[in-house]
């Protein structure tokens, strides 16, 4: 059976297969022979074109005379920049003879940081500023690839320690930071005209962005060295959480103001062209509680600018509020609360006027006087017109964008000249709550967009007039439970049904004096006939 035809055809098929394989695998090994033969051949050409190269060097350096190598090295660069093709640009960390540093630094540093930590390999973490943001960069040495409008830059971090070694007790002092930027030369223009800049708007944006903003007041107080003055400006960090979702308003009336801002903030050009300083005043009035204060919060939010809270009471002079105004960044919001109890602003200016001149006149005639003239003048506060050169004179305009907001409980009282378009360009009314303004504090403090009891609520505050402050306070819950909604809600309706009679009461009671007035009338009638006739008797000596 072994030996029958069909085992005989299966034996030599196994044969057959075994050959193959065999002779496979010796010809694979061949193969594998023949590359490490000629990767031992790469590396020995190499070796001794290496060692030919350092050969040829060092003659060079031994016999050649010096000035020839110089000249050789310089021709050397030369042909070599010849044929390649790439430029560097080298941006150092500080600039100038006082080695101010380098804005461009910066911004490349911010640019960078973005695309650092999507590209780089190795990267180096660090705290920006006053911030607590973390910042990640790219590490020394390390190049990353930059792709702008299709063309391809490169990047690297690099820096240079002197070889001199000094002794500092800081170590790193001496070290010098830098950045490269390495691009085609047939790209040249479009580098320096386009992209640098491109660059340089959108670190100055990262920088903006990252950047902790600041709440700055002048008021006194405590400092190291005694009690502050009002001229310097001390700083914390500007944390206020309100924002114009939060803000508790008319919604176009928002938008209105939102636009406005949005306008200004990007309008450096058009103020320019229209030769105004780049500046824009605000006037916030309204009854106490209407959120005032909250939407100068919610404006340098929205435009991510520092806020300087200004203490007119404690500044001493027009000249002190001068250096006040000069020492406040760009991008900051300017505000004086409660303008109308900050000066006796109303109709100051023509008395202060009217007593500058007396002052004038006398001076000279008497030096003691005038001694004791100058000490008052030392004691005295801000007027009216150092304010308005304040706002709109020729020391506002130093300085970038800024925004100067009045809020005020008491808008009648203010000097005309003061609250005047130009100087106060908006004026924005906060009034008290209505009903669009509720749906956004019951959205805030209760999220909740509709509710069985809004009717009824929307009716009332039509008729009564009550803060957002005292809405807010009826909406704040008292514990988390579901059904706490509905008792706030209760109990925000029996305040404004109680400010609602109480409302009608104060009516009542003000109707009465006017009726009773009204009755006794005719007496005052007669009375004022017998004085009439009194005056008459004084003047003219004629009795009727
Ligand atoms: N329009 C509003 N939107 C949201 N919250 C508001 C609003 N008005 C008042 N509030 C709330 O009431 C509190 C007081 O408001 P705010 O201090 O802004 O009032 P104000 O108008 O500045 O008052 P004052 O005239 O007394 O300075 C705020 O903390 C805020 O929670
Ligand atoms: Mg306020």
């Amino acid at each position: 059976m072994r030996s029958s035809p069909l085992y005989l055809q299966k034996l030599g098929k196994c044969i057959d297969h075994k050959i193959s394989v065999i002779s496979r695998g010796r010809k694979g090994r061949e193969r594998q022979r023949s590359k490490m033969m000629m990767k031992g051949e790469f590396w020995s050409n190499l070796g001794s074109t290496m060692a030919a190269i350092m050969f040829a060097y060092a003659m060079f350096r031994q016999y050649l005379p010096p000035q020839l190598q110089d000249y050789m090295f310089r021709y050397g660069k030369k042909l070599s920049n010849l044929f390649y093709p790439y430029i560097h640009v080298t941006f150092d960390e500080y600039t100038g003879e006082r080695m101010k540093k380098s804005e461009a630094f910066s911004a490349i540093q911010n640019y960078l940081s973005d695309k650092s930590s999507a590209n780089a390999k190795r990267l180096k973490a660090d705290v920006v500023k006053d911030s607590q943001s973390l910042v990640l960069s790219m590490d020394y040495n390390e190049e990353i690839t930059d792709e702008f409008d299709g063309v391809k830059l490169w990047w690297s971090a690099n820096r240079s320690t002197p070889k001199t070694q000094q002794f500092s007790f800081y170590p790193a002092a001496d070290e010098k930071r830098y950045y490269v930027l390495k691009f085609h030369k047939r790209d040249r223009e479009f580098v320096t005209g386009t992209y640098l800049k491109h660059v340089m708007k959108q670190g100055k944006a990262i920088a903006a962005d990252n950047r902790q903003r600041k709440l700055y007041s002048n008021g006194g107080g405590q400092g190291s060295y005694g009690p502050r003055n009002g001229t310097t400006w001390t700083h914390v960090a500007f944390e206020h959480p309100a924002t114009f979702d939060t803000l508790a308003m008319d919604e176009k009336k928002k938008n209105v103001i939102k636009k406005d801002l949005l306008k200004f903030s990007k309008g450096k050009d058009y103020y320019a062209k229209i030769g105004k300083a780049w500046k824009r005043g605000y006037l916030l009035y309204g009854p106490p509680g209407t959120g005032k204060s909250t939407m100068v919060a919610a404006m340098a939010n929205f435009l991510n600018y520092d806020v300087y809270d200004l203490e007119l009471t404690t500044v001493k002079n027009n000249v002190e509020l001068r250096r006040l105004l000069i020492e406040t960044s760009n991008k900051s919001i300017i505000v004086i609360e409660d303008i109308d109890c900050s000066l006796d602003l109303t109709g100051q200016r023509e008395g202060k006027k009217k007593k500058k001149k007396d002052d004038k006149s006398e001076e000279g005639s008497d030096p003691i006087s005038s001694m004791s003239q100058n000490e008052e003048k030392k004691e005295s506060e801000v007027t009216l017109s150092g304010l308005l050169n304040f706002i709109d004179g020729i020391w506002s305009a130093c300085g970038g964008e800024r925004i100067i907001v009045f809020t005020t409980n008491h808008v009648e009282k203010l000097d005309p000249a003061l609250i005047r378009r130009g100087r106060m360009d908006k004026h924005i009314e906060m009034s008290y709550c209505r009903f669009e303004a509720f749906k956004v504090l019951a959205k805030n403090y209760l999220d909740i967009d509709s509710h069985p009891l809004f009717g009824e609520i929307e009716r009332l505050l039509e008729e009564t007039d009550m803060t957002p402050a005292d809405v807010a306070e009826n909406l704040m819950l008292k514990s988390d439970d579901d059904e706490e909604d509905e008792a706030c809600l209760k109990c925000l309706i029996e305040a404004l049904e109680a400010g609602k009679e109480e409302a009608r009461k104060k009516a009542e009671e003000e109707e009465k004096p006017k009726e009773e007035s009204e009755q006794e009338q005719p007496v005052e009638e007669v009375v004022t006939e017998d004085v009439k006739s009194a005056k008459e008797v004084k003047e003219n000596g004629v009795i009727h």
